[in-house]
């Protein structure tokens, strides 16, 4: 595996909402095309990581090295381009757009279309529908596919399985397999589903006030599902 020089560098980022700090001092590195869950119990702070290495949200402190760039101080659209992809938590799909119409708003050039509906057949059947039209299961693909359009080297997935029935989410974990798997897409995962968690990446980093306080193997959770318990209790 490449070096995680190459990959996402995060230095001691200190980040939060109106000068209350969520994330203090975290720092972490994932290498080009490796895939971690990101654990941790509501609230401390998960989402707020994704959307800082996102641009969404400034950081007070820190530093951010995508691909050996510093992308710290960048606007969400520059992040985007140096490659990584951002589906919120919540799919966020336009209700009145068709399933075409969402898909280019992920790159309006629309060259990849074709390669995201082969992995997501059940957009492609639906593909002159409106977005709000289709089924829980089917909006997340839909957001999923979207940030796909732009091909990104590195994806960050805020809780896919939310509000999801099961077998959908078995199927969804399914896709998003053989898309890492075909395309070498890192990937950052905030999950509270662990077969999703353990299927898709193969470590595991546990967050806690704001930092990381703890990493697996997902190959070790999968055996031992209570291994995940300290840290979730902390
Ligand atoms: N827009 C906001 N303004 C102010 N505080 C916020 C905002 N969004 C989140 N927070 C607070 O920041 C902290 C971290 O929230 P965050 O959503 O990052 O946690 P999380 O680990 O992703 O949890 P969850 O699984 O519930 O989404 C929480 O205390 C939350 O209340």
């Amino acid at each position: 595996m490449a070096d995680r020089a190459d990959g996402l560098v995060i230095e001691g980022l200190v980040a939060g909402y109106g000068g209350g700090i969520v994330l203090d001092g975290i720092s972490l590195a994932i290498a080009p095309g490796e895939a971690v869950a990101l654990l941790g119990r509501n609230g401390v702070g998960k989402t707020t990581l994704l959307k800082t290495i996102m641009g969404l949200i400034r950081p007070s402190a820190g530093a951010i090295y995508f691909a050996g760039k510093r992308i710290d101080r960048r606007a969400p659209f520059e992040i985007a381009r140096a490659g990584i992809g951002y589906v919120p938590q919540g799919r966020e799909v336009f209700p009145d757009l068709t399933v075409e119409e969402n898909l280019f708003l992920g790159d309006l050039t629309a060259k990849n279309a074709d390669a995201v509906y082969a992995h997501f057949p059940a957009l492609a059947e639906k593909r002159r529908e409106p977005g709000g039209r289709l089924s829980g299961g089917q909006q997340q693909q839909l957001a999923i596919g979207r940030t796909l359009m732009a091909k990104p080297r590195l994806l960050l997935l805020d809780e896919p399985s939310e509000g999801i029935q099961p077998s959908i989410v078995a199927e969804i974990g399914q896709i998003l397999a053989g898309i890492v798997a075909a395309t070498g897409m890192g990937l950052i995962l905030v999950e509270q589903n662990l077969d999703m968690a353990t299927r898709l990446c193969s470590r595991a980093l546990f967050v806690d006030h704001g930092h990381v306080v703890g990493e697996e193997p997902t190959a070790a959770l999968k055996a031992d599902p209570r291994r995940v318990d300290p840290y979730l209790a902390l």
